[in-house]
């Protein structure tokens, strides 16, 4: 990403930021390419991919900002963090949106 999760540097880095904290994912790692050029090109010639920020699950690489985004919206980023032990807190917030 450009810049840390508690200050991102770009709105694309702050909105996968967002979407992981909605889903109440606060343990993942970050890494600042600001910070670190050879990182920044680094990490695009190994994802084939072209911009930052890139997330990647269990060292999978996943997509940037537009994929984050439609899997936060189509429903496969829970699915996806379920594969990986984690329970979306968006799921408990839907339950508790029931309730009411
Ligand atoms: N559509 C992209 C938005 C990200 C993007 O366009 N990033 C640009 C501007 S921050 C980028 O990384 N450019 C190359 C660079 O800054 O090294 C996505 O889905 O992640
Ligand atoms: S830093 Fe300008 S769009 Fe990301």
């Amino acid at each position: 990403m450009k810049g840390s999760p508690a200050q991102p540097q770009c709105g694309f880095s702050n909105a996968v930021v967002q979407i992981l904290r909605l889903h109440g994912v606060a343990d993942y790692r970050a890494h600042d390419v600001l910070q670190d050029p050879g990182l920044r090109q680094g990490v695009k010639n190994y994802s084939n991919w072209p911009t930052i920020p890139q997330v990647y699950l269990n060292g999978e690489f996943v997509g940037g900002c537009d994929i984050l985004l439609q899997m936060h919206q189509n429903g496969d980023l829970v699915e996806e963090l379920k594969k990986l032990g984690i329970r979306s807190a968006l799921l408990d917030a839907e339950k508790d949106q029931d309730k009411k």
